[in-house]
């Protein structure tokens, strides 16, 4: 829990400071002043819970809880209300807007501790359970419905920070030949190897690699330059026919890959269907001109 980490909004700074103080023991605390830079705060890197003042200057703590659960990657933050409007109708505004809790000031500190505690707690077991649904059973990378999900959060993120983005598509050379020569089983143990490869050789915390299909993978490089995309793709083609897996069905007689990348600068705008149909067309074109390569389609 001590990873956690709480944000904190109160305009008036005396609280602020009580706050953080009364919760450094329990967990990482930020605090900030308005709700306008909470959401910032919030869509850049999502704290694990808010603690929401009501009143605040421009934004209401209420307005802002509504706001991040029409946000889709802020809906799912927990939002406690810390207000002198105890009123029951007040009440029932905080459980309309989506918080998930409600503590009275003036604060009572062992009470505030125990209720994020406890609302810290859901929050991890409901991020593990979600871990695990994400988690491809096979090669324990993330698998297309993660996949799904993030690429949408990531795209809108790649245009609101005006970032650049690449996207490749992974493919194992000649594998239905690989299953027939050496069976299915081995034709998986194979799958396992090239995912933990292609995990390993991309060593930043934001860029991912999912399953895709059946034995196609992609990886997900969020503000990465073209050039260094493209070293990290030759990194990735590399990698697999290193690891020296003999396919006798295959003309280059080792397990490789093709890789499709496709690459957006800053001011490129693209959604998911188009970056995969970009992304495919680059694979595609990587297999037709002699596979264990990769290809790139700006366009
Ligand atoms: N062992 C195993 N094989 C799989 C799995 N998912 C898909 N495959 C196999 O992957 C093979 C894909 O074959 P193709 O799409 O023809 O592609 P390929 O033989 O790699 O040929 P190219 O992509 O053109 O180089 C098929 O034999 C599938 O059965 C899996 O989970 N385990």
């Amino acid at each position: 829990m001590g990873d956690c980490w709480v944000l904190v909004v109160d305009d008036s700074s005396l609280m602020r400071q009580l706050l953080v103080s009364c919760l450094r023991s329990v967990c990482k605390v930020t605090a900030v002043e308005c709700a306008e830079e909470a959401i910032r705060v919030c869509q850049d890197s999502q704290p694990d819970l808010v603690l929401m003042d009501w009143i605040l200057e421009g934004m209401s703590g209420i307005e802002a809880c509504q706001t991040m659960q029409n946000i889709s990657e802020l809906s799912e933050i927990p939002v406690i209300f810390v207000t002198s409007n105890t009123s029951e109708a007040n009440q029932e505004l905080c459980w309309s807007s989506g918080a998930v809790d409600f503590v009275p000031k003036p604060i009572v500190p062992k009470t505030l501790q125990n209720r994020v505690k406890t609302h810290l707690k859901y929050k991890l077991q409901t991020d593990l359970l979600k871990k695990y649904s994400f988690v491809d059973g096979l090669t324990g990378i993330y698998n297309r419905r993660f996949f799904d999900m993030e690429i949408v959060r990531l795209l809108k993120q790649t245009t609101r920070l005006q970032q650049p983005f690449a996207a490749m598509m992974i493919d194992i050379d000649f594998f239905k030949k690989y299953n027939d020569e050496y069976g299915h089983l081995q034709g998986d143990d194979v799958l396992k190897q090239v995912a933990i490869t292609l995990k390993n050789q991309i060593k930043r915390p934001i860029d991912t690699v999912f399953r895709y299909g059946g034995e196609e993978f992609i990886v997900l490089l969020p503000n990465t330059s073209q050039d260094g995309a493209k070293s990290i793709a030759n990194q990735l083609v590399s990698a697999i026919k290193n690891l020296s897996i003999i396919n006798i069905g295959s003309p280059m007689e080792v397990v490789t890959v093709s890789v499709g990348m496709t690459f957006l600068a800053e001011s490129q705008r693209c959604d998911t269907k188009q970056l995969l149909s970009r992304a495919d067309a680059a694979l595609y074109n990587a297999k037709e001109t002699g596979r264990n390569k990769f290809s790139i389609l700006n366009e």
